[in-house]
């Protein structure tokens, strides 16, 4: 199968050439990236030297279509719906790794996005690319929006326990926390070394474009409006993420209890891992991999319950998840060219 890459030139983009590299159903046919075009992808990135030899095109969506199975979008926010409209009329699947078809409702995009709705007739075609709770519309979707890096930790983290009824999902409280790449490969002087090394900042608090993402697949879980309090904040590390989320039991339940209900709920999922009694993860645990830890602490004095959730953002976050969908997809098995161990330490 040929793949294109939109947006090849950017940290997600590269890690989904890493992890194409690898699979053995896949070639990469083109690379996009406008302001490299014509460029050999080892004269940008050393580090491919004499592993890929191809050249940066620049975006032409006929050219596209004629030569590929599958698009990859990689891109800022705005991008990818200009083009895959186009795409997916002529029947080119797409997976699209931004924001641009996640949401649906009147006026998201305006209030969150700051950028127009795609048209509404390719919205309708979209589906949420949560690969572990979509399955089988992501096997029949031409057009797979693959979920943020925050609404990927927090929903795999919360959904379990909101959907068994043992938590007030309106008590939610997500502490979330990002490493530079989340923000791109574009240099700005909230991602300076300076400023960022040794130190913790919040960041879009009450704006941040991952709430209504969020709140959208929570309340169409439990089929009830739910509104959420999300705190984002960077941290000094090159990849990884960790969200931190609090909720009110409703019943008595002890953690060993929660952990079994995670434990069957996962347990045909491999990408998914449930940390023992007492342990909780960390994004060094999942670098460079397509895992999910979770843990969970619950507390009998408040009764209240901790769940952390970590990923790469990356990979589960971005590329990993993307071609973990292109697998369903496609009918290869989930976990095809994904087998990656974390790199530890
Ligand atoms: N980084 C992360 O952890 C995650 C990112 N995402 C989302 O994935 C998308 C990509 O993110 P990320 O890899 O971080 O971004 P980067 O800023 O690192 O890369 C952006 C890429 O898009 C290309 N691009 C920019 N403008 C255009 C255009 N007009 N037409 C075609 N290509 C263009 C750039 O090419 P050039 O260099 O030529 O400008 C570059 O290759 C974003 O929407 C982001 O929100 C989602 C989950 C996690
Ligand atoms: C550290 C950092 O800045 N992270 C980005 C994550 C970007 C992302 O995943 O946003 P999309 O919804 O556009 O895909 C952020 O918090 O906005």
């Amino acid at each position: 199968m040929k793949a294109g890459i939109v947006g090849a030139s950017g940290y997600s983009g590269l890690e989904l050439i890493r992890l194409l590299l690898g699979h053995p159903e896949v070639e990469i046919e083109t690379i996009v990236s406008p302001s490299n075009a014509g460029l050999k992808l080892n004269e940008v990135f050393p580090h491919l030297t004499n592993i890929q030899n191809c050249e940066f095109d620049a975006l032409d969506v006929n050219d596209l279509a004629s030569k590929v199975d599958i698009v990859f979008f990689a891109t800022p926010a705005g991008i990818s719906s200009q083009s895959i409209p186009s795409l997916i009329e002529r029947g080119i699947p797409c997976i699209d790794l931004s924001g641009d078809f996640r949401l649906k409702g009147n006026g998201l995009y305006e209030e969150w996005y700051k950028h127009s709705s795609p048209p509404a007739q390719v919205l309708e075609q979209a589906v949420y690319g949560l690969s572990e709770f979509y399955p089988e519309e992501i096997a029949n979707a031409n057009l797979i929006a693959n979920p943020g890096c925050y609404p990927t930790a927090s929903l795999l983290g919360i959904l379990p326990i909101i959907q068994q009824d043992w938590v007030d999902p309106s008590s939610l409280i997500i502490d979330g926390k990002s490493g530079l790449s989340g923000a791109g490969r574009k240099t700005s002087l909230a991602a300076h070394f300076s400023e960022v090394n040794e130190n913790v900042s919040a960041y879009k608090l009450g704006k941040h474009q991952h709430i209504p993402e969020i709140e959208q697949l929570l309340s169409m879980q439990i089929e009830k409006e739910i509104q959420v309090t999300f705190a984002t904040h960077l941290i000094p590390l090159t990849r990884g993420m960790m969200c931190s989320m609090y909720m009110n039991l409703l019943t008595e339940k002890t953690t060993n209890q929660v952990i079994e209900l995670y434990q069957s709920f996962y347990e045909n999922h491999p990408f998914i891992r449930i940390m023992p009694e007492g342990k909780w993860p960390t994004p060094k645990g999942v670098a460079g991999s397509n895992y999910c830890d979770i843990g969970f602490s619950v507390d009998d004095r408040t009764n209240r319950i901790t769940v952390i959730s970590v990923i790469d953002n990356l990979m589960k976050g971005a590329a990993g998840q993307a071609v973990q969908n292109m697998n369903l997809r496609f009918g290869f098995a989930e976990t095809e060219g994904l087998m990656l161990s974390p790199v530890f330490p």
